[in-house]
């Protein structure tokens, strides 16, 4: 058997299709939507994401603000780069690109970005909004992750997920999210503390790995015809390698490959995320017109 290819390429250009309509519309209305992105380092990994990020800006004609910092910035560098974005009216998203070098600290960048602006969802704020259900910025690659499930009509309500990494950027926020009514998932998170991950994974109809440790699921741990989403990413010698081994390609019903499935769709919906700020600034200004 050999599973059905989850590809998150395609479902990156429907999306983007739609979305650079929803672009021109707001530039109509005289509101251009502006990706901001902070980057501190030389992180080759990092490098590249903050460099499709910004290509796929030009693509769908957001505007690009970039903030390049040395790796060995201060917390004052970096704090300085996070106000000037928040004050910057042209910026109507944005992200510091994670991970930070050790001298930062990642929670104090995080929160003192302006939650209006939190393009990644990762604010305090728009995380503990999830938690309570209310209407938030979602963080990217969770979202995608659901999205590529709905796509393939892979059934979520019911189903038993098994989620491998503690990560804020995935493993927290996608249980919070698969939890949620209008998913209605049995969500099991899984970490370096797991006791059995064979017997956790074996379970899942779903399995979603981000640990970031190549091919730490195999074919002998997936039950038959589960869809296994493969999120992590390491840089080997031989390029980059999944947390997904390739015989899982035999078990499997559905797989996401790592590159070509969750990643472009973590920077697709960055951008949706900040076109919808966008939008949520044009919808407040309509408001205060009608009201005035
Ligand atoms: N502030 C954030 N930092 C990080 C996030 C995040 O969501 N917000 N997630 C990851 C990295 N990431 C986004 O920034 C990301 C990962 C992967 C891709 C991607 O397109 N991958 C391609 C392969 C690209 C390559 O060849 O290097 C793929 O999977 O096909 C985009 C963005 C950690 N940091």
């Amino acid at each position: 058997m050999s599973a059905i290819r989850l590809d998150g390429k395609a479902t990156r250009d429907e999306i983007f299709s739609d979305l650079g309509a929803r672009v021109e519309k707001l530039r109509a209305e005289g509101i251009t939507p502006g990706l901001g992105t902070v980057l501190v380092g030389d992180d080759p990994g990092s490098r590249s994401y903050v460099k499709g990020k910004h290509a796929d800006c030009a693509r769908i004609g957001v505007e690009s603000i970039r903030k390049d910092l040395p790796a060995d910035a201060s917390t004052e560098d970096l704090n300085a780069a996070i106000d000037d974005l928040n004050a910057d009216p042209a910026c109507t998203g944005y992200i510091v690109q994670l991970p930070l070098p050790r001298q930062l600290d990642e929670n104090a960048a995080l929160e003192r970005i302006d939650p209006i602006k939190d393009a990644d969802g990762l604010h305090p704020i728009n995380l503990g909004r999830l938690v309570l259900g209310k209407e938030a910025t979602l963080p990217c690659t969770p979202r995608g992750v659901v999205h590529l499930l709905r796509r393939y009509e892979i059934p979520i309500a019911g189903a038993r997920v098994t989620v491998i990494g503690r990560g804020v950027t995935i493993g927290r926020p996608i249980g919070l999210l698969l939890t949620r009514r209008s998913e209605n998932a049995t969500v099991t998170l899984c970490h370096t503390g797991t006791r059995d991950l064979a017997a956790e994974v074996s379970r899942a109809d779903i399995v979603v790995a981000a640990a970031g440790v190549p091919h730490l699921i195999t074919a002998d741990m997936v039950k038959p015809g589960a869809a296994v989403i493969d999120v992590g990413v390491s840089r080997t010698d031989d390029g980059l390698a999944g947390d997904v081994a390739p015989d899982v390609w035999d078990v499997a019903g559905h797989v996401s490959p790592n590159p070509g499935g969750v990643g472009p769709l973590t920077r697709a919906f960055l951008l949706v995320n900040v076109v919808e700020r966008a939008e949520a600034q044009l919808a407040e200004r309509t408001r205060a017109g009608t009201a005035g």
